[in-house]
């Protein structure tokens, strides 16, 4: 039995001639303590499906469970990191993990609770800046909050919404070191969505392309075998991570209702491309 799974799942937006398919037959199966990356193309249900497993939509057909339980509703055991944030901005850093642990830990009380809130907002390296607003905040430190509130709440699921892709490059590569960095140390299962290869690459145990919509269903996936901890710059000359990104790349092309049009893209090697690495300096060819 898996941990995390959508069985066969429908679903609809709508009803009548207003009704809009977003999955059919849709399959997902993901391990306890399993980092799965789902890749998808824009509009494809990619937020969707985190908010079926999030427990915020229910499937029109077929089942979402979690640990064997159908998924009744959203609740803390499913924490969502959001693309945009969703932070309140009338409340501090501190402010705002602390009401999120207040909802889930309510015996923890007074400088205790105080010390755990600060415990999460060094583990995204937000210390210094717990007096600040969101507004008051960078992109990428905003995102370091949302992560930290989640995290604070210990859910046994964490579901990421593309939740770099509205960062730059360096910030992006920063955080995704950060995320890979905390599941290490404090391993839980993880469904992120992204739009990005070498993201998933670098930072999943298992990849899941999901089909262009209207009624998209998920792929075979593709067993990210490399060796963890994972770096970017001796990554991008290993041949396995290559053929990798190669395979996904064209299984993605290949899925895309374009794929007649694009076929002679299918036929070009892939290009080497420079990674961007925090605190070195991009070189020019
Ligand atoms: N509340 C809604 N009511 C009706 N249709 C919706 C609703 N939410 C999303 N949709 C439609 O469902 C489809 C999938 O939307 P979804 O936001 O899950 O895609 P996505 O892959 O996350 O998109 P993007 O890449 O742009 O973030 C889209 O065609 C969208 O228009």
């Amino acid at each position: 039995m898996a941990f995390l799974e959508l069985d066969n799942v429908t679903f609809a937006y709508g009803s009548g001639s207003s009704r809009y398919e977003v999955f059919q037959g849709a399959d997902l199966r993901v391990q306890e303590n399993e980092f799965v990356a789902v890749l998808g193309f824009s509009g494809s249900g990619k937020s969707t499906l985190i908010s079926l497993l999030a427990g915020l939509e229910k499937p029109t057909l077929g089942g979402a469970r979690l640990r064997g339980e159908p998924i009744a509703g959203p609740g803390p055991d499913k924490g969502v990191v959001f693309q945009n944030y969703s932070l309140l901005p009338w409340l501090t850093c501190v402010g705002n993990i602390d009401l999120a642990v207040r909802r889930v830990m309510p015996g923890l009380k007074g400088p205790e609770r105080r010390a755990y809130v600060q415990t999460y907002l060094d583990l995204v390296s937000l210390t210094g800046a717990e007096e600040k607003k969101p507004q008051e905040l960078s992109g990428g430190m905003r995102q370091r909050l949302s992560l930290a509130r989640t995290l604070a709440m210990r859910p046994e699921v964490l579901l990421l919404d593309e939740p770099l892709s509205a960062l730059d490059a360096l910030t992006r590569a920063v955080l995704q070191d950060e995320i890979i960095r905390i599941w290490e140390e404090d391993r839980r299962t993880v469904v992120m969505i992204t739009n990005d290869v070498d993201e998933a690459v670098l930072m999943a145990d298992r990849i899941v392309p999901m089909t262009p919509g209207p009624s998209a269903s998920l792929g075979d996936s593709f067993c990210v075998s490399l060796p963890r901890p994972r770096d970017r710059a001796t990554l991008n000359f290993d041949p396995d991570f290559k053929r990798l990104r190669n395979d996904v790349t064209r299984a993605m092309l290949r899925m895309s209702s374009d794929a007649k049009e694009l076929a002679p893209v299918l036929d070009y090697p892939l290009p080497d491309l420079e990674p961007v690495i925090p605190g070195r300096p991009l070189s020019v060819a």
